[in-house]
């Protein structure tokens, strides 16, 4: 039987669930465990994680005072539809940063990174699980750098920066979860109102380096071209010398 849309009718802030945990391994392990007794969707923050995880198989650095927090819910959608979530995180993301720091100073990166003064101050990663045309469940990873840059980092695309280093405000990350959630239940509406295009030109107007040259490195090569646009699934679209290429996954440098 399919689960019902969880996010159809779903208002901030009265049918989103809140979990504050003072410790936990990853909050993305944490809603995996919570998944098959979710009713509704569900924030689940930590103060701390000791296993905190980034994409691509990264481990995150979390500091105290920064914000770890995942987004669960059955949106009941294909893969391909539950993915493009990760726009629709990183509009929000610039939307509750811009409470904090000038707008100015902020970038969206492809495919889900938030840029503030040019460094990485957050990271989106999502997950889901299901074996059927539909996901049983999605969760959306959300860590910013709040009150502090992580130490130790190695093999990032772009250094970390934190709110705080970079003359933000002062923020409680349950202060910004607030402005957050209820960020991302707009995005929700919007999606729902209006379609992916709309969440998609949102996006693209924050988008950092479009119309400029970059480079998509996918693991197997290093596609270098103008940054065109994203597509209707999300893919980056550059445009090279040797025609217009689409790309799935990749992460990207200029
Ligand atoms: O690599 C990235 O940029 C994504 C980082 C996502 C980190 C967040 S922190 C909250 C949630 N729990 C995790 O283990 N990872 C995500």
């Amino acid at each position: 039987m399919a689960l019902p849309d969880q996010t159809d009718h779903a208002q901030w802030p009265q049918d989103y669930a809140r979990v504050v945990l003072a410790r936990t391994d990853s909050t993305m392990a944490e809603a995996a465990r919570r998944a098959s007794d979710l009713v509704q969707p569900t924030w689940i923050m930590a103060e701390t994680q000791t296993a905190a995880r980034g994409r691509r198989g990264r481990p995150w650095v979390v500091p105290p005072g920064n914000l770890n927090a995942t987004l669960i819910f059955k949106p009941d959608v294909p893969p391909a539809e539950a993915a493009k979530r990760s726009f629709l995180a990183a509009n929000a993301l610039f939307q509750a940063l811009s409470v904090y720091v000038p707008a100015e100073k902020l970038a969206l990166k492809w495919p889900n990174d938030v840029l503030l003064s040019g460094g990485k101050v957050a990271g989106i990663l999502l997950e889901s699980s299901g074996q059927g045309p539909r996901v049983d469940w999605l969760s959306i990873g959300i860590g910013v750098n709040l009150m502090h840059v992580p130490e130790g980092v190695t093999g990032a695309s772009f250094a970390p920066t934190s709110l705080k280093a970079a003359g933000g405000w002062d923020v409680t990350p349950e202060d910004f979860l607030n402005v957050l959630a209820a960020a991302y239940a707009q995005q929700e509406m919007q999606l729902a109102a209006h379609g992916f295009a709309n969440v998609r030109d949102a996006w693209l107007s924050k988008a950092a380096r479009l119309g400029e040259l970059i480079t998509a490195r996918t693991g197997r090569d290093d596609i270098t071209g103008i940054f065109e646009s994203i597509d209707d699934d999300g893919n980056l679209v550059l445009r090279t010398t040797t025609g217009m290429r689409a790309i799935a996954a990749a992460d990207v440098f200029f």
